[in-house]
């Protein structure tokens, strides 16, 4: 059951890289056990909604923050999961994953897109005549810029994001997107990206 809480934050702190260690970098930021708490150098505390640490899989930080919400989704709400981050600090690794073929590579999209066939399917055997479509959209927002990640690149589709008269951006929707990839009837790779679906009108 979720809380009426609607905005959850999870901090993630990402393992050193072989070459920061070889650069003798070091960790500037702890996770306090057994706490969802970070400490910044020796006294800067921070608290979060979760707080997970270098040597947490991509099933903890999958289970603890997102999984919740996939489940919530089934029940007619929307939800949105977004990376936030400066660069090189794991956006990537955790919404899609280390790019690896081990399944415990897999990032929030894989499993995202996983479980929101698994629970569909466990709803179908228990509700009569239960139909459902999926809406698949992959959108890149850069600098403003919108692009449909589905389209051939040689196809240049515009989208506009607007406003009303009163800045409103009415027929904006936040949704968790995702496509899946079906080779000889096997889903072999699942690839999400959630960011922003627009009505193009
Ligand atoms: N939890 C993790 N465990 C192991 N490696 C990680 C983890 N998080 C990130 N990395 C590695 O750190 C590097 C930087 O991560 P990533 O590319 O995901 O950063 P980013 O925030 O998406 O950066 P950018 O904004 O530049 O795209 C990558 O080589 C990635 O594989």
């Amino acid at each position: 059951m979720m809380s009426e809480v609607f905005v959850r934050v999870a901090v993630r702190i990402r393992p050193l890289r072989p070459r920061e260690k070889l650069h003798k970098h070091r960790e500037c930021v702890q996770l306090v056990p057994d706490s969802t708490q970070v400490m910044f150098g020796s006294d800067r505390l921070f608290s979060f909604d979760h707080a997970l640490g270098p040597t947490a899989t991509q099933d903890e930080v999958y289970t603890s923050s997102v999984q919740p919400l996939v489940q919530y989704l089934l029940t007619g709400y929307n939800a949105t999961v977004f990376c936030y981050g400066q660069t090189g600090s794991g956006k990537t690794y955790t919404l899609e994953g280390g790019g690896g073929e081990a399944d415990e590579e897999g990032g929030i999209v894989d499993r995202v897109a996983q479980d929101l066939f698994l629970f569909l399917e466990e709803k179908k055997r228990n509700t009569d005549n239960m139909e459902t479509t999926v809406w698949v959209s992959y959108l890149e927002l850069y600098r403003e810029e919108l692009r449909d990640l589905l389209e051939q690149p040689t196809v240049q589709k515009v989208f506009h994001i607007r406003d009303d008269e009163k800045g409103n951006t009415g027929n904006r929707q936040m949704s968790v997107l995702f496509i899946w990839l079906n080779e000889g009837n096997k889903w072999t790779h699942t690839i999400a990206i959630c960011l922003l679906y627009l009505k193009s009108y």
